[in-house]
């Protein structure tokens, strides 16, 4: 599908979609139990992949409503899948199932798209053979596809935190249902870091204990994954509030509303004090998860994404907008993702007139308050690319032409509805 955006202004009231990264826990960890009911659950592709991963350990997840899910678990012990796992489009479900697997008594194999099969799953594969599990890339260049033996034992591992914090959520999952535990001691600094604290928080909630310890993480083994009341609920995702909140700031002047913005251990809600910085007029209210955004006159900031990889694509086009430079730093990991999002956001704004420079870990956006120029831009096959543009779409002078745009799916099923909500001229081509 193909998603024509038309210059607009964005008011009323928006709902943010529950969090990503907290549905894929819990799932998985209702999974690791011997059941839970997870509640306010995000329903996307990739989520549905972490879901169908689950089935084939021996579990069963059922949508009971929208945003409810019944799930039967396999107890601590995966079974050895009867089918290939297809992990689809999303890199959370390819690492926490790939340490899962490692559980079984038997070999999985895992695949997923063009996309996924292009990121990195090295260490996590060398990890899980130090653990006593055998892992392999069949390609031999550590990408999926990847054949995973079990079981693994536990005890202590090192780990490069600099290529994805997935790889530590994973064995802080698997490593509480081994014998003996999983010491994680890490090779380089940890980016992504508030995603690990996001673990140990859902962790936590399903009774299992993991820690930080001098050199990395820790989880003992032995434990059993048990939910207080049988029932987990997920909040609202503030990767998904960066766009709402960036299109108020950009293009509201009679104001947006959020809701379902509480707080939690998620790094991303940082972008509520990037558009702040940056101009916009912002009150969020904590107590009951309303965020009310309207625009200002933007200037370019200076942001560390090294905590926040996913808001790149919405701080870049946030920077377009904006009058000077906002120089988004530490973000070479960004490039590990559905595309090389750097590249990704300086070609396709490059395509509506906008300045940039890419070095290997930063983005230099040359902003300007004069007008972007409507174009058509290419959605890359990557859910944040197509919604950062969406928000460029806003304010370009004439109407900007998005392709692929139904990966949206992926994060925020129901994104374009969202905006037409918010009073968005758009239309839809199928392509
Ligand atoms: O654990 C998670 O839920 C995620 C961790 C981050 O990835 P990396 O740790 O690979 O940077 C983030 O980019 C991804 O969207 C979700
Ligand atoms: C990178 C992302 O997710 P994943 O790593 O799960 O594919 C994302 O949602 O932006």
């Amino acid at each position: 599908m193909n998603v024509t955006i038309s210059p607009s202004s964005v008011r009323g009231t928006v709902r943010a979609p529950p969090s990503k990264s907290y549905t894929h826990r819990a799932i998985l960890a209702a999974g690791y139990a011997d059941g839970a009911t997870v509640q306010n659950a995000l329903w996307s592709a990739d989520t549905r992949a972490t879901a169908a991963a689950v089935d084939l350990f021996g579990g069963e997840v059922e949508r009971l409503e929208d945003a409810t899910l019944e799930i039967e678990g396999f107890d601590g012990r995966p079974d050895v899948p009867a089918d290939i796992v297809n992990c689809e489009n999303s890199g959370t479900t390819m690492r926490l199932v790939t340490a899962a697997a490692a559980l079984a008594d038997g070999t999985a194999v895992l695949t997923g798209d063009e996309s996924l099969r292009s990121r990195p799953q090295g260490p996590l594969l060398e990890a899980i053979a130090d653990l006593g599990g055998e892992a392999y890339s069949t390609r031999r260049n550590g990408q999926a596809p990847l054949v995973v033996t079990g079981p693994i034992a536990g005890t202590g591992v090192s780990i490069p935190g600099d290529v994805s914090s997935q790889y530590i959520t994973a064995l802080l999952m698997a490593g509480a249902v081994t014998d003996e535990g999983i010491e994680i001691g890490l090779e380089t600094e940890l980016k992504s870091a508030p995603y690990v604290d996001i673990t140990l928080e859902v962790l936590e909630a399903f009774g299992v204990e993991a820690r930080h310890t001098d050199d990395g993480f820790a989880v003992d083994g032995g434990q059993s994954y048990s939910p207080e009341g049988r029932e987990y609920a997920v909040p609202g995702d503030f990767s998904s509030i960066s766009y709402p909140l960036a299109a108020g700031a950009i293009a509201s002047d009679e104001g947006l509303r959020i809701e379902g913005a509480q707080p939690s251990a998620q790094g991303d809600t940082a972008i509520v004090d990037v558009v702040e910085r940056m101009g916009a007029g912002v009150d969020w209210d904590r107590e009951t998860g309303t965020i009310e955004v309207s625009a200002g006159s933007l200037e370019g900031i200076e942001v560390s994404v090294e905590d926040t990889p996913d808001l790149l694509p919405t701080i870049a086009t946030l920077g377009a907008v904006a009058d000077g430079d906002t120089y988004i730093r530490n973000a070479e990991h960004v490039r590990y993702k559905e595309t090389d999002r750097v590249n990704a956001m300086a070609e396709e704004l490059g395509k509506l007139g906008v300045e940039t420079t890419e070095e290997q870990d930063s983005l230099t956006i040359h902003g300007s308050d004069s007008m972007l120029e409507g174009a058509t831009v290419d959605g890359c096959d990557d859910h944040r690319i197509i919604m950062a543009l969406a928000l460029a779409g806003l304010v370009a002078d004439g109407e900007t032409t998005i392709r692929g745009a139904d990966h949206v799916d992926v994060s925020f099923p129901g994104f374009f509805e969202t905006l037409e909500g918010a009073g968005v001229g758009l239309e839809r081509e199928e392509a």
